[in-house]
């Protein structure tokens, strides 16, 4: 799992924690009046709707959908105006974190149990950017369990299908050390899959789909237009094919 909050960071110059909420401000520059937001979900998404919610406050007009219960509950608490899901609705803009990036911006995402909403959500919007602490950017995905989320019935073919496959399963718990299951907010059940590493997202991605029961899984490919992710303390900017380069006050939406 991610390293706690509280762990200082590779770089040593902030906590993640701290790198978090740098993350989160550089993209909160990229809100402007008017646009529907995405909003994600985990401990980076949080920090970034509470930075929305104070500019909200503030004045900001924005409106914009949660992709968990938790986020949902965040916004509303900090007066963000929620717009419930209906036809044609897209979002200029969804804000996420993930447990893993790599340098094409491809995600290992369903850490903390959003996946299918985020998948929803971030499929209808123009433009995801990611935010993530100095952990988060790595070679090759796969060192972080990919998440699935998977239909309660179908449990057992599912684990029997993806050790097929060559991974190594995990039903996730309530807690760590607990008897009963987690459940996700469509009350399915989250699978941990350990892969080794993921040098072929796109293939595992596409034989995962062929699977009955698995509802959703948690790499996110061609999704993300931008990643925000922290290195020594300031903010770099990760667009596929590009350099990386710093956020700055000018940045805005390509
Ligand atoms: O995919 C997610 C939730 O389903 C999160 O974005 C991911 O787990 C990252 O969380 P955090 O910002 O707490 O590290």
């Amino acid at each position: 799992m991610n390293p706690t909050a509280s762990s200082p960071s590779p770089t040593g110059a902030l906590t993640l924690a701290q790198e978090k909420q740098v993350a989160a401000a550089a993209a909160l520059r990229w809100v402007r009046d008017g646009m529907l937001l995405g909003l994600g979900t985990g401990s980076t998404s949080a920090q970034f709707i509470m930075q929305l919610g104070a500019a909200v406050q503030n004045g900001l007009k924005v409106q914009g959908t949660a992709t968990s219960l938790a986020s949902e509950a965040l916004a509303r608490q900090l007066g963000i105006p929620l717009i419930a899901p209906r036809r044609g609705l897209r979002f200029d803009l969804a804000v996420d974190g993930a447990d893993e990036l790599d340098g094409q911006l491809r995600l290992i995402k369903g850490g903390g149990g959003a996946l299918l909403r985020e998948k929803v959500l971030e499929t209808a919007s123009d433009y995801l950017v990611v935010i993530g602490d100095s952990s988060k950017l790595v070679p090759v995905l796969g060192r972080f369990p990919l998440p699935l989320e998977v239909v309660p019935f179908a449990l057992p073919w599912v684990l029997d299908a993806v050790e097929a496959l060559g991974g190594a399963p995990v039903v996730r718990m309530a807690q760590p050390g607990a008897t009963d299951y987690y459940f996700s907010d469509q009350k399915n059940l989250l699978v941990d899959c350990h892969f080794g590493q993921i040098l072929e997202p796109e293939r595992l991605a596409a034989q995962l789909k062929t699977i009955p029961g698995i509802v959703e899984h948690g790499l996110f490919l061609g999704l993300a237009k931008a990643a925000i992710v922290v290195r020594d303390g300031a903010a770099l900017v990760l667009r596929p094919g590009e350099a990386a380069r710093p956020a700055t006050e000018f940045d805005v939406l390509p």
